[in-house]
């Protein structure tokens, strides 16, 4: 299986052929999110703010896998997620961005076909599920609610102090495949916004390979500030066909029947 990646030869286009549900599932991952007229998202008075219980991680490998850079702590990680649409407590497992090689476009998600030039991505499992009881399964299990995945887009502004650590060690990482061990604790709950009361949520699924229909999606509506240096950082890490990763978002897929929430007006 000719590995997938986000080029013309093994981009988005072709994933259909190894993950047909590319082309056949009706609740794939990512969507426009559409603010007004008939298919908007609608407003829930019954969504609560999303709660996270992140302690800084003290062990992680940070990753180049070709097709992202992947934050991973170690198993031991008691990092947790709950509230909002949730009515589970999910697990954290890691997480990792998307970006464009300009500042038009990057994101997964757009709003009213806004693309930011970023998104980073919390992956979460829920560990309260009889069903599963690590995330390798939870990603096989069909459990439509499996995972929930916390989506934040990124916005070019001033430095983000609290993801410097990430954004210097990218050069660290620009060969596909390289990773190093985090250096010293890195704490995630800084680099989020205060307060994670807005946000849009529907059901969907991973935005890559094997595109498993089994994520509650919560894509927070205030972005996160980072500079054009931190942008450009990750521009410069390799996809391990000697080229930068210049686009590693995949475009956004039908609606079908579903509807989107969001939890605020
Ligand atoms: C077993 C297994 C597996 C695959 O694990 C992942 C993990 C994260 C992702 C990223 N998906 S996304 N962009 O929707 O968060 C894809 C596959
Ligand atoms: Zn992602």
């Amino acid at each position: 299986m000719a590995p997938w990646g986000y080029s013309k030869e093994n981009g988005p286009a072709t994933w259909h052929k190894d993950c047909p549900i590319a082309n056949t599932g009706v609740r794939q991952s990512p969507i426009d999110l559409i603010t007004t007229g008939q298919t908007c998202a609608k407003y829930d008075s019954n969504l609560k703010p999303v709660i996270v219980s992140y302690p800084a991680f003290s062990e992680a490998t940070f990753l180049n896998n070709g097709h992202s850079v992947q934050f991973q702590p170690s198993a031991g990680n008691l990092s947790e997620l709950s509230g909002g649409p949730l009515t589970k407590k999910y697990k954290f497992e890691q997480f990792h961005f998307h970006w464009g090689n300009n500042d038009s476009e990057g994101s997964e998600h757009r709003v009213n076909g806004k693309m930011y030039p970023a998104e980073l991505h919390l992956v979460h499992w829920n560990s309260e599920s009889p069903n599963f009881s690590s995330f390798q399964e939870a990603v096989g299990s069909n459990d439509p609610h499996a995972l929930c995945v916390l989506g934040f887009f990124l916005k070019v502004g001033a430095e983000n102090a609290s993801l410097k650590p990430i954004t210097d060690l990218l050069s660290k990482v620009k060969n596909a495949g390289s990773s190093v061990s985090f250096p010293g604790k890195f704490d995630l709950k800084a680099v989020l916004p205060e307060t994670l009361t807005d946000y849009y949520t529907y059901d969907g699924s991973l935005t890559t390979p094997p595109l498993a229909e089994c994520v509650k999606w919560i894509v927070f509506k205030e972005p996160i500030e980072v500079s054009t240096a931190q942008m450009e950082a990750f521009r410069a890490v390799d996809d391990g066909h000697g080229k930068p990763i210049t686009g590693n978002y995949r475009p956004p897929c039908p609606l079908h029947t579903r509807t989107v929430a969001a939890s605020f007006k």
